[in-house]
């Protein structure tokens, strides 16, 4: 991570953790918003219209959380105006960097080797990880925003003027149920696979066990309809299924998720393929980056080796 700016060597197996040995993930620091006019969003400061091509989003296609972005991105017809740069799958002792490996990008701005120059870019003082994903303002050369929950919704409503589009991540009429979802699908579902991968107390990880298979529980009891509020997508859509998609390849495994898979859930499984057919979604999923990505997690598998997809991802991705 960085510290005063400096990065600081060894960082992967240094997780932080509360006083029972529960994974704690950073809070985002960069919450400046785009909004159409350039009007302050509900955090940050203001002075970020939606322009074509202002805006770059820097994410590692490995990461439910940078993949949220992109989904929204390709969801809402925005490929065009917001041009991607995606850093290496593997995890290195300098954190993500860029280019290497098929399918992953050479810094465009500033030939950076490594993500954490881009924060050095933002704040020559930065301290904390260098994570992704990352929004980018080319025009000014800051960051706008390091919070993928903040992304996903602005990327929902900030450039309709621009790109119209009928689909609705956060619609009004659901905004409370979406409110009142979202945090327990983090806590339990989306962060709670990691909570049990990287932690190093046996009673943390039973508990982060048993939330996480509650979770899977109450979705697939949820699931009557196509999607998680009814017949139409939302960013909660979005959420559980950058989870789902992972689950059997590499958290079941790495993490040791393994009282099931998202396979032994009927509606759960047909609920990813649904997901998948949406326009574009397929192209954000890339199974070779996910599970290059975990299984470089040298805490976790320090011999690197790298398992191939089971059978029913890669029939379901066609690998
Ligand atoms: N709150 C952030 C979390 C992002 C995050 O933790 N990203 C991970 C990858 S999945 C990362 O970049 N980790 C690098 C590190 O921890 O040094 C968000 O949702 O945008």
């Amino acid at each position: 991570m960085l510290v005063d700016g400096k990065w600081m060597e060894n960082w992967q197996p240094v997780q932080k953790a509360d006083k029972d040995g529960r994974f704690v993930r950073q809070t985002s620091r960069f919450r400046n918003w785009i909004t159409p006019d350039g009007a302050p969003g509900p955090t940050g400061e203001g002075g970020f219209p939606a322009e074509p091509g202002r805006y770059r989003l820097y994410v590692a296609l490995i990461c439910p959380w940078a993949s949220r972005a992109l989904i929204a991105r390709k969801l809402k017809g925005l490929d065009d105006m917001i041009p991607v740069a995606v850093v290496n799958p593997t995890l290195t002792d300098q954190g993500w960097r860029f280019g290497g490996y098929p399918g992953a990008d050479e810094d465009p701005q500033f030939s950076a080797r490594y993500m954490h120059e881009i924060y050095t870019q933002a704040d020559p003082r930065f301290t904390g990880r260098a994570t992704v994903p990352v929004l980018w303002d080319t025009k000014r050369n800051v960051m706008v925003n390091n919070e993928s929950a903040d992304i996903l919704r602005m990327f929902d409503t900030a450039f309709e003027h621009l790109m119209p589009s009928d689909l609705r991540l956060y619609p009004a009429h659901l905004a409370a149920e979406i409110d009142a979802l979202n945090p327990r699908l983090y806590d339990l579902l989306n962060n709670g696979v990691y909570k049990a991968g990287f932690t190093s107390s046996q009673p943390a990880y039973e508990e982060a066990l048993e939330g996480v298979f509650a979770m899977l529980d109450e979705l697939e009891e949820r699931l009557t309809g196509d999607y998680l509020f009814g017949d139409s997508v939302t960013e909660t859509d979005i959420r559980a299924f950058v989870t789902l998609i992972r689950f059997d390849a590499a958290y079941h495994g790495l993490f040791k998720t393994n009282r099931r898979q998202v396979k032994d859930y009927p509606r759960l499984t047909d609920y990813v393929t649904r997901m998948l057919d949406l326009p574009g979604l397929r192209e954000t999923v890339n199974m070779d980056h996910i599970l290059h990505g975990y299984y470089s997690i040298k805490a976790l598998n320090p011999n690197g080796i790298v398992p191939k997809a089971p059978d029913h991802i890669a029939e379901l991705l066609s690998l």
